[in-house]
């Protein structure tokens, strides 16, 4: 991603060209990013109570297909009131030049939900998750926070209620912070806590994320696993002196990229535990309230999410529960699934 689609002038913003030099002394500045990437998207807020519309044309095409949630708030079953939809994208366009990728993406994330977005390589499911995030605007279309249209970036202007982070897929630690600096990085650098407090709440979450005693160590020093873990944890932390805590949607980029069968699987039931639904290493309910996936591998696609949307040629072409993708008859569904070269799908 280019780093000039980024301004700065939010403190949650990402900064990716430059990323903020630590005020305190207690960091280092960091000497580069090992990514390139400054790790975690930010803030953006909200009322939240957007009832969540029908839009016609721009329905998306998921919606025939329905989740065990969207089930049940159409027979008005298995709930009384539908969740709430904290993210709403409807008919996005985006391009790269002249490189058409996203050609009116429509779908919605609601409250409690578990998303994986999957699709052939290039089709723009980093792009989609970064316009999420407002780390890109769409050229065409709307971003919806908790109903309320976003405008531009995510520092473009301030609408509260709802914490975005994106997980980016290679961890994006600084390499030249410890590993406590790493976690407790934004609320050094944007809370009133104490570095006490700090320092309390980073080896709390570290623990949530199963991690104990590497506070002190340099990225460097972990593995790679241990690093998509401590990514984790950063996304995750918050300043919980605050009175009002905004939930949380959590975009993971392929979270699992990289890492060996059973290392993937700690980080999918990771990403699990410390969603709402679930419960963390420390036995606390997750404080996620909802969360996006983008990933290739089948172990995350199952372990880790309730409903897939399928991303090809610019748009959402089939959208299930993760347990229809294996027996879908849609051809390009089939063929992705299946892995042959014969199909819809050309490379
Ligand atoms: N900032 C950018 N400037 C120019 N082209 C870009 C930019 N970001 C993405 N692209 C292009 O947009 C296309 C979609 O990229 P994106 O990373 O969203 O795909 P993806 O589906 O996530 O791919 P993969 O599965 O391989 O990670 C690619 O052709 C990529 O080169």
């Amino acid at each position: 991603m280019s780093s000039s689609t980024v301004s700065s002038g939010n403190p949650w913003v990402p900064r990716l060209a430059s990323p903020p030099a630590p005020r305190k002394s207690y960091l280092r500045a960091p000497k580069k990013l090992s990514s390139g990437s400054w790790p975690v998207g930010r803030r953006i807020a909200c009322a939240c109570s957007a009832p969540p519309r029908n839009w016609g044309d721009g329905r998306s095409a998921f919606e025939s297909h329905t989740s065990p949630l969207s089930k049940g708030w159409e027979a008005g079953t298995e709930f009384k009131e539908e969740p709430k939809v904290l993210i709403e994208c409807r008919n996005v366009h985006k391009s790269f030049g002249d490189k058409q990728i996203l050609k009116g993406v429509s779908f919605k994330i609601r409250h409690g939900e578990a998303v994986g977005i999957i699709g052939p390589s290039g089709t723009g499911k980093s792009t989609i998750l970064k316009v999420m995030a407002g780390l890109l605007s769409p050229d065409k279309g709307e971003v919806l926070i908790c109903g309320r249209q976003r405008h531009g970036l995510v520092s473009d202007g301030e609408i509260s209620g709802l914490r975005i982070g994106l997980v980016f897929q290679s961890a994006a630690l600084f390499d030249s912070l410890s590993v406590r600096e790493n976690v407790g990085f934004l609320l050094y650098e944007n809370s009133k806590m104490s570095a006490d407090q700090i320092s309390q709440l980073v080896t709390r979450n570290l623990e949530a994320v199963g991690l104990k005693g590497v506070e002190d160590r340099m990225p460097s020093e972990l593995s790679g696993g241990m690093k998509k873990r401590v990514a984790l944890a950063r996304s995750i932390i918050f300043d919980d002196t605050k009175e009002v805590i905004e939930p949380e949607v959590l975009l993971y980029d392929e979270p699992t990229a990289g890492l060996d069968p059973i290392a993937s699987t700690v980080v999918e039931d990771l990403i699990r535990s410390v969603h709402s639904m679930g419960q963390d290493a420390l036995g606390q309910t997750g404080k996620i309230a909802s969360y996006v996936v983008v990933t290739h591998q089948h172990s995350t696609i199952r372990r880790a999410v309730d409903r897939l949307l399928f991303l090809y040629d610019g748009r959402i072409v089939w959208e299930g529960k993760t347990d229809e993708f294996n027996t879908s008859m849609n051809p390009t569904v089939r063929q992705f699934a299946s892995g042959s070269l014969d199909g819809p799908i050309k490379y």
